[in-house]
């Protein structure tokens, strides 16, 4: 059984975990995991940054809502687990696999020909004046380029670089287009290509490396 460290940050694998070396050598596909509210659950949560993001409380607020947080992280706590077995990342039926780590995406295609996925940043994704921070354009392509490759691998891949030109702004809050293709596969090599629209604009586009991991390789 795995336990919470008292710090918090890190659960380490178990010994009988499913990781079987290299990362995600065997991609957990689940449903269930953290029950069927497990989306509401995820999507308060990014309510709450999105709210904190922009709050401005009294100190005497800021104090309330430092004893209520430290509630629910030592809630939280008690229910930690390692990263191959939780649900976000895992739950492939929630948008983002359930990761609130991600942009909020949900994919119509996915296949040989890439895949197309509709990203909504939210209000804490904020760069500035009311446009997204380049950084969580970049952690999409990176997600959605990472799911082309494995795709036509059918393996698992990793970043080699990711390069994102910017060429207009994103918008908040707004369904937007992302697609993403291997343009040539050479051996381990996936180069990717990727597209972020916003109905005919395009916000920004990605060329892209990932390489097929080795047996084992982390
Ligand atoms: C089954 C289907 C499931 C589908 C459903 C799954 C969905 C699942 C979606 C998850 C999506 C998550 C996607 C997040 C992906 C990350 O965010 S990964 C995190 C960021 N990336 C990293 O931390 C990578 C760090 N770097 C490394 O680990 C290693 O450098 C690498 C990238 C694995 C490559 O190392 P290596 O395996 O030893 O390969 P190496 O022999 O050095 O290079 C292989 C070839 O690539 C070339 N190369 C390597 N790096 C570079 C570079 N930077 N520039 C140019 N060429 C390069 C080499 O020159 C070599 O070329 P050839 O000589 O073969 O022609």
């Amino acid at each position: 059984m795995t336990s919470s460290p008292e710090s918090g940050w890190a659960v380490p694998a178990d010994a009988d975990s499913p990781h079987e070396g290299g990362f995600r050598a065997r991609m957990d596909i689940t449903t269930d995991r953290g029950g069927p509210r497990y989306g509401e659950f995820s999507e308060e949560i990014r309510r709450l940054m999105d709210l904190a993001r922009y709050a401005c409380p009294t100190p005497e607020i800021t104090d309330e809502l430092i004893d209520q947080v430290r509630a629910l992280n030592k809630r939280l706590e008690d229910v930690q687990i390692d990263e191959w077995r939780s649900p976000a990342g895992t739950r492939i039926d929630l948008p983002a696999r359930g990761n609130i780590t991600l942009p909020p995406y949900e994919i119509s295609e996915g296949g040989p020909d890439g895949v197309v996925a509709s990203v909504t940043f939210r209000p804490f994704h904020l760069g500035g004046n009311d446009a997204a921070h380049g950084g969580h354009v970049a952690v999409a392509f990176d997600d959605l380029g990472g799911m082309a490759s494995a795709l036509a691998v059918q393996g698992i891949t990793r970043t080699a670089y990711l390069t994102v030109s910017y060429r207009s702004l994103t918008p908040l809050r707004t369904p937007l287009r992302m697609h993403t293709w291997v343009e040539n596969l050479d051996g381990r090599k996936a180069f990717v290509k990727g597209t972020l629209h916003d109905g005919d604009r395009l916000c920004a586009d990605l060329d892209a490396l990932f390489i097929a991991l080795k047996p084992g390789q982390p």
